[in-house]
């Protein structure tokens, strides 16, 4: 069964068109990336796959359920991390939790608030009250919420905005472990690093979906610009985005011809940083 079926999906606010016809199929069991820039629709239609609000026309479907006339049953089997804290800052992480745990009726609270807890690497700030914490703390005890009741499906809207490399890098450790457990993950995100982790993609503009494929697919769609320098001179040339592409221009410098492919993965600025600050963090 499809996570996600959407069929001409409409939702406006005012003379605002904010989704304009959004049709979307999401498999079970996968990294479902939302990518676009700001105001493209993407917490509008997250709100509407997760019943928070109700779009003007369509058709639209979550885990075979309508998000607003099941939305009980629906809640149940979902987790929703929406963009903005929604945590009583007076309450402790734990506390949190527990209060959203009851409403989910969740079974031996206590021993899952702990799991959650541990799983997020919240377990030292466990008993402190939130308003302490950094955005980042606060964006985890949000994501120790929506996964306290194990739920099938997560909805997560831009869950690692405004959060520091070491933490990213976690989260989406996490996701991924999520996703091999058989969670299906919907996420949101405006950043490329983080879209190309997802195992499918749609890109989202103005309330439309503009493409939806795997990453590497949707790279694919770009060129490469290829300069060589030898001894002379300094060659220019744009290839397509592919790794035989770029095998077949070098062959005519020499490449061994048995060579069909060639793929570059340099490392991202995230990952350079990252791996600096824990080079300093063992030397100090
Ligand atoms: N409650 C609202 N009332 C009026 N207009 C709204 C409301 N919520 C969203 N919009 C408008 O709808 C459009 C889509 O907004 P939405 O928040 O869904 O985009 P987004 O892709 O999530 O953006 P961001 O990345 O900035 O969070 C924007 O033009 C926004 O201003």
């Amino acid at each position: 069964m499809n996570a996600v079926e959407v069929r001409g999906l409409t939702k406006r606010y005012g003379n605002v068109q904010a989704l304009q016809g959004v049709d979307l199929t999401v498999p079970e069991g996968m990294i479902f990336g939302l990518l676009g820039s700001n105001g493209a629709g993407k917490s509008t239609l997250i709100k509407a796959l997760v019943g928070a609000l109700k779009p003007n026309s369509g058709e639209w479907q979550v885990l075979g359920l309508n998000p607003l006339r099941d939305q009980a049953k629906l809640r149940a089997l979902i987790g929703y991390m929406p963009q903005g804290v929604a945590l009583y800052e007076d309450l402790s992480a734990r506390e949190n939790l527990r209060f959203f745990g009851s409403a989910h009726g969740v079974p031996a609270l206590e021993q899952r608030i702990q799991e959650a807890l541990e799983f997020t690497e919240l377990t030292s700030r466990a008993d402190h009250p939130v308003y302490g914490f950094s955005g980042g703390m606060k964006k985890r005890v949000s994501l120790a919420c929506a996964l306290l009741h194990k739920p099938r499906m997560l909805f997560l809207d831009e869950p690692t905005a405004a959060v520091d490399p070491h933490l990213k890098v976690r989260s989406w450790q996490l996701f991924r472990e999520l996703a091999n457990a058989g969670t299906t993950l919907f996420i949101s995100t405006h950043l490329m690093d983080e879209a190309l982790l997802c195992d499918r993609l749609a890109i989202q503009q103005t309330g439309k979906i503009l493409i939806v494929d795997t990453p590497q697919a949707i790279l694919e769609h770009g060129q490469t610009r290829l300069t060589i320098k030898q001894a002379e001179q300094t060659s220019e040339q744009q290839i397509a985005s592919t790794p035989n592409a770029l095998a077949e221009t070098l062959h005519s410098y020499g490449l061994n011809p048995t060579i069909q492919a060639l793929t570059l993965h340099p490392d991202s600025l995230e990952t350079i940083v990252l791996r600096m600050l824990q080079k300093s963090e063992v030397s100090q």
